[in-house]
């Protein structure tokens, strides 16, 4: 019995040693072998060694937070159109990038986007990669962000805005509070898209703290997406067991999830019903025809993309200017003299604004600078391949777009590229101007995906400059590191500390 049941066991053991050997070689060759295909499938497209065979390349730069300047640089030594993974390529022409999300365009969104649901089994204008159904959920959308009348919830979060720098953020001779600006903004963009969403704010001003961890939260979860994007086919996990127990749930006490809920109650409270109409986004997406599903769910979507992205815009922007002594004096000069002609209210109008030259290209070239959206937003080549740049592409290649690559592009702005000089915008010949204008307006995407909250993004761009440099004087606290941003998807910053005192 002894030495049948040793036998037994040691055949047992040779059984699983032989099983796991087999199963290694058949897993390495399986690697290999896709590896292989992978090469020799885009094999003809120029790029660096390891992008052909692996997403080594692309892991690799997006941990190091600096994917974006890698982007850069790939298409200044290879061209125009460059594989950066197995089945992945960047392309920095601008006709290629609006070519490929052009209306009637065969090109549909990338894998990645599956990313874009909320919940599992609820698609967002974000996540729909099928063209018909986006396009019936976006026309929805798209009437309903132009129609309510959005600036009233923008005016009264600005002043909430300047009512918290006032009550604790003003320095004086005697006194120093310093503030971590990226953190206020990003409260003032919660509590707008709050506001316009539900007509009633999040609370972040008011309370001035980060309700429910909501960023520490965001600022962890951005890098983890950013490297799901790098490897697309992650995305199908993402849904699926145990990936989905990570997901931001309508229940949580904390992040996302706390904000859904948030969101979740005000829906559900004007659907009832006796629900008194009210004139704010989720008004417009009732009107519109939203199911109750699409309208929980388009509001939800909107939220990280409609703060992270004005966030930024508006602290790179504002960072450009303190760093920028003349540019800063100028724009003060213009809002001063607009101001004593009597041509400016409180809070700013958006067509005020519009009528400020020198705001209208310090604003551009904030956007120009430091481009809000950083991810790849690849897009798929449709059944058949394409011809790009005179290279083959096959179908189900995912292009990449690198939007800091093209508003970096000394072709197209000159050797100047990297500087911020708002006086660009002023100097340029008409034709030139329609060119940047149109390069710096692909920082919203393009055709049927072009940004649906551009017009919000503008306004509150238009309006807080304006608003700001009218009261305050700005000075940075560590000049050396004026801000800790590193890339991920959007941008991650912390650590912009400005010492805000009041104006004579
Ligand atoms: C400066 C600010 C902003 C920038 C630079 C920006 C940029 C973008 C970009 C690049 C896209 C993706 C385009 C593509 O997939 O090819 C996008 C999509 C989108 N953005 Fe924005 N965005 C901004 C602000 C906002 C705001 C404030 C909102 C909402 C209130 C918003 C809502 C959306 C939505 C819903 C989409 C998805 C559109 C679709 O897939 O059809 N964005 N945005």
């Amino acid at each position: 019995m002894g030495t049948n049941g040793g036998f037994s066991a040691s055949l047992h053991g040779l059984t699983t040693a032989t099983l796991a050997t087999h199963g290694a070689v058949i897993f390495l060759t399986v690697i290999l072998a896709r590896g292989l295909w992978s090469w020799y499938r885009l094999r003809h497209l120029p790029g660096p060694f390891l992008a052909f065979v692996s997403s080594i390349w692309m892991v690799r730069k997006a941990l190091s937070g600096r994917f974006h300047e890698h982007r850069r640089d790939v298409p200044r030594e290879y061209g125009s159109l460059v594989r950066i993974g197995p089945n992945d390529l960047i392309s920095t022409d601008t006709n290629v990038l609006r070519m490929m999300s052009a209306v009637r365009s065969p090109y549909t969104k990338g894998i990645f986007y599956e990313t874009g649901r909320i919940i599992p089994e609820e698609n967002t204008v974000v996540s729909l990669r099928n063209d018909a159904e986006h396009r019936a959920l976006r026309a929805k959308m798209g009437t309903a962000n132009e129609g309510f009348g959005f600036g009233a919830g923008i005016d009264r979060q600005i002043l909430e805005f300047v009512k918290l720098i006032d009550d604790k953020y003003l320095s004086t001779p005697t006194e120093y509070r310093p503030v971590q600006f990226f953190q206020k903004v990003s409260f003032f963009a919660l509590d707008v898209i709050g506001d316009i969403s539900f007509g009633t704010a999040f609370g972040y001003l008011s309370q001035d703290e980060d309700l429910y961890r909501y960023h520490e939260i965001n600022d962890e979860a951005l890098p983890v997406m950013n490297i799901m994007s790098t490897m697309p086919w992650l995305a199908s996990f993402l849904y699926k067991w145990p990936f989905n127990t990570m997901l931001p749930k309508e229940g949580d006490r904390v992040g996302f999830g706390r904000l859904m809920g948030f969101a979740k109650s005000c829906v559900t409270e004007r659907l009832e019903p006796d629900a008194r109409p009210r004139k704010d986004m989720t008004q417009a997406f009732i009107n519109s025809g939203m199911t109750p599903a699409e309208l929980t769910q388009q509001v939800f979507v909107q939220i990280i993309p409609g703060s992270v992205t004005t966030t930024t815009a508006i602290c790179m922007t504002l960072l450009c200017l303190i760093m920028s002594p003349s540019a800063y004096a100028s724009l003060r000069r213009e809002i001063d003299a607009t101001l004593a002609s009597g041509r400016l209210s409180s809070p700013v109008t958006d067509l005020e604004s519009r009528s400020m030259p020198y705001l209208q290209s310090v604003i551009r070239e904030g956007l120009r600078m430091y481009p809000p959206v950083l991810g790849l937003g690849s897009k798929q080549v449709p059944r058949g391949g394409d011809s790009i740049n005179g290279f083959f592409v096959p179908e189900g290649t995912q292009i990449g777009m690198i939007f800091f690559g093209l508003m970096r592009s000394t072709e197209l702005w000159g050797p100047d590229a990297d500087v911020s000089r708002p006086e660009r915008w002023l100097e340029a010949s008409e034709d030139d101007l329609r060119k940047m204008k149109a390069a710096v307006d692909m920082d919203f995407g393009s055709g049927k995906y072009q940004c649906l909250g551009k017009p919000i993004a503008m306004m509150e761009l238009n309006k807080i400059f304006v608003e700001l440099l009218r009261r305050y004087d700005f000075t940075i606290v560590n000049p050396k590191t004026p801000i800790k941003a590193w890339s991920a998807i959007f941008w991650v910053a912390t650590d912009f500390w400005l010492r805000v005192t009041k104006r004579p």
